[in-house]
């Protein structure tokens, strides 16, 4: 399987924060979800990879390319959405069409025009008029008219209505029956990762926790949940963290397999949510070897 992405050895710091050598791919034909908690570092990575941002050492390949020698050729081919706006607001899309559509070698007007009357978006009002959901589609109208392989978004569903939200996932879903695209994007509402991901990208304090396939992630995780007088110190190294009340314990194991050679039919094992993942991750430290 071909990879889009690699991140190699990747180090970025700031006086409060590191990305601390960070190595991931992300693999072509398919929708990668990129999670989280608030400042974990997903929108630097994303800026790292778009070549934003400098980075300290480590390299990044993109289409099998050095980031750093081909950053035009490359730029040529991915679409990109930012998560604040970043066009000039007083104009309209018929006016920052004329701007945009230059830069592109192979920007595409039947594209364009396709995915603005679909999208219902007006051609000549100006976008300080819009409302956060026009303006997000207008983002992925300009995102990806000149065809991209590779899409990068950068919470393109937050602060949508459900409605905006299925209807951008739905986009995507579109966009995705032509398998040779990819799309890398990173949210907070993991129920969107439910409905379109197949690998998830997790990073935590600054470092990947895992990059794997969605299937397999939910089936080596596990809820447990037992009586309290199971746990010891030994028993309790096994989970990520553990939740206690009167009734019992509920805990993330990262090691379904070795959860069940351990505590046998004595625990309840049941498969988690992206969000359980989080949640328990963000609580305690990983024990098991990932
Ligand atoms: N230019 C910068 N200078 C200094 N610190 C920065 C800079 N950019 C980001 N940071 C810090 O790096 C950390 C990670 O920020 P980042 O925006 O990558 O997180 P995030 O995972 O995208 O968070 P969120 O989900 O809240 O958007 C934060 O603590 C942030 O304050």
């Amino acid at each position: 399987m071909t990879n889009v992405v690699e991140f190699n050895n990747v180090t970025k710091s700031f006086k409060n924060f590191s990305l601390d050598d960070v190595s991931f791919s992300i693999k072509k034909g398919y929708v990668t979800g990129f999670i989280g908690a608030n400042g974990a570092g997903k929108s630097t990575t994303i800026k790292l990879l778009m070549n934003l941002l400098r980075k300290d050492s480590g390299n990044i390949t993109i289409f099998g390319l050095d980031q750093d020698k081909h950053n035009q050729a490359i730029k040529e081919r991915i679409g990109f959405v930012y998560d604040e706006n970043c066009f000039y607001d007083t104009l309209s899309i018929r006016e920052l069409r004329k701007i945009i559509a230059p830069m592109y070698q192979k920007w595409n007007d039947n594209l364009f025009y396709k995915y603005l009357d679909q999208f219902s978006l007006p051609e000549k009002q100006p976008i300080k008029g819009f409302s956060k959901g026009m303006k997000m589609k207008m983002a992925i109208l300009f995102a990806i008219s000149h065809d991209p392989e590779f899409i990068i978004m950068d919470e393109p569903t937050s602060g949508l209505d459900p409605v905006f939200r299925r209807e951008v996932l739905e986009l995507l879903h579109e966009i995705m029956l032509d398998e040779q695209k990819t799309i890398f994007f990173s949210t907070h509402i993991t129920t969107d990762l439910d409905r379109i991901a197949d690998y998830i990208t997790y990073i935590h304090k600054g470092k990947i926790l895992f990059s794997k396939e969605r299937e397999e992630l939910l089936t080596e995780y596990g809820i447990v949940k037992g009586s309290n007088d199971l746990l010891d110190r030994d028993t309790e190294k096994e989970f990520v963290s553990i939740r206690k009340t009167n009734v019992g314990f509920e805990a993330l194991t990262s090691c379904v397999k070795k959860t069940k050679d351990i505590f046998g039919d004595e625990v309840l094992i049941e498969k988690p949510s992206l969000e359980d993942i989080m949640y328990y991750t963000n609580k305690g430290d990983l024990t098991c070897t990932l």
